[in-house]
């Protein structure tokens, strides 16, 4: 079953330019897609592409053009209110607090907003404090101000988890964040959707989504280029395997023109290293094959080969085939 649906969305941005001329960006052309509940679902593209006001457009913030979508079976403009109460939403780690408040303060003060009794409100900031990790770092208890990114950064979850949503929009929530507040915060994301929730990412950072997401909709200027699982939109490019051979001696610009002809290659990029130069090519053929023929080229020109790595494609390697298709 689809937790989120989202059927050829359009928006369009008029801002202004100078006092008279009106500028009108197509931020979103015609986006179509699904999420399956309790799953990690992200959404990427280079920036502009339009994901934040995808996740906008779910938290029920801004308004379509055409286009519908739904969370839970609710219709984001039309039952907009419903939908609020179902879902949960970063869209930027370091605001929506007060600085001179505590995390636990701030999160007591939300909950009052939201209506709950100053018991419940209090009893549920310890409850997500705890369970998001702040509590134990003894930071519940500090200024915001003095928190660091990846503490505001968890505060953000903790705030968009205090109702118990079963769905999280959640907008590049790992954005600036050091090695090991990005990876709690990915542990954190995996434990949700492990619990049932639905989460919907947005990110720059390919090995994280890779990390997390179930399934991915990559998307550029406004429109969608492709879908699937990781491991799927890989297996469509046809990338079997991504060689890497650093190699030196004069013959290099001989080694790439020969390999061009003998091995199947799908992507070939070269990047000069001083003495050396990288070569890295997206290959159909066997592990096997590719050394032996590399070995063999090579012994017969003036190069040396000082690394060689034969490994499967990442999901960064899929997106950038898939981006430069469509550039
Ligand atoms: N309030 C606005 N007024 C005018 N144009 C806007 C506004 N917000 C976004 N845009 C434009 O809409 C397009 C999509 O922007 P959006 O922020 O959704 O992209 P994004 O994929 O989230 O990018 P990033 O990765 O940089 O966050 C961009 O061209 C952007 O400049």
């Amino acid at each position: 079953m689809n937790a989120i649906e989202v059927k050829d969305l359009k928006k369009i941005y008029i801002s202004r330019e100078g006092f008279r001329r009106k500028r009108f960006v197509e931020a979103l052309k015609s986006i179509t897609f699904t999420v399956s509940k309790g799953s990690i679902h992200a959404l990427l593209g280079p920036n502009g592409a339009g994901k934040s006001t995808t996740v906008k457009i779910l938290s029920t913030i801004l308004l379509p053009d055409g286009g519908r979508a739904s969370v839970l079976g609710l219709d984001v403009v039309s039952e907009a209110d419903e939908v609020r109460k179902r879902i949960g939403v970063v869209l930027d780690v370091s605001k929506g607090f007060y600085p001179s408040l505590s995390g636990y303060e701030n999160l007591v003060f939300y909950a009052l907003l939201k209506g709950f009794s100053f018991s419940d409100a209090r009893r549920r900031a310890k409850e997500v404090l705890d369970f998001i990790g702040l509590e134990q770092m003894n930071a519940s208890k500090r200024p915001y101000y003095t928190y660091s990114l990846g503490m505001r950064a968890r505060l953000a979850i903790a705030k968009a988890l205090f109702t118990d949503p079963e769905v999280l929009l959640l907008d590049e929530p790992t954005l600036g964040l050091d090695v090991e507040s990005a990876r709690a915060v990915r542990k954190l994301l995996i434990d949700l959707a492990r619990s049932g929730r639905t989460i919907l990412v947005t990110g720059h950072n390919m090995f994280e989504i890779e990390q997390i997401a179930n399934s991915v909709t990559i998307i550029d200027k406004g429109r969608i280029i492709a879908s699937g699982s990781p491991h799927e939109l890989k297996s469509r490019l046809g990338l079997i395997h991504r060689v890497s051979i650093r190699v030196s001696g004069n013959d290099r610009q001989k080694l790439i023109d020969i390999l061009k002809g003998v091995i199947n290659i799908d992507r070939i990029d070269v990047e000069e290293l001083g003495d050396a130069i990288k070569i890295t090519v997206y290959v159909r053929s066997s592990r096997e094959e590719i050394a032996q023929i590399l070995f063999e080229v090579s012994r017969r020109l003036d190069v040396k080969i000082l690394d060689l790595s034969i490994e499967e494609p990442t999901l960064e390697d899929a997106y950038l085939a898939l981006i430069g298709v469509h550039s």
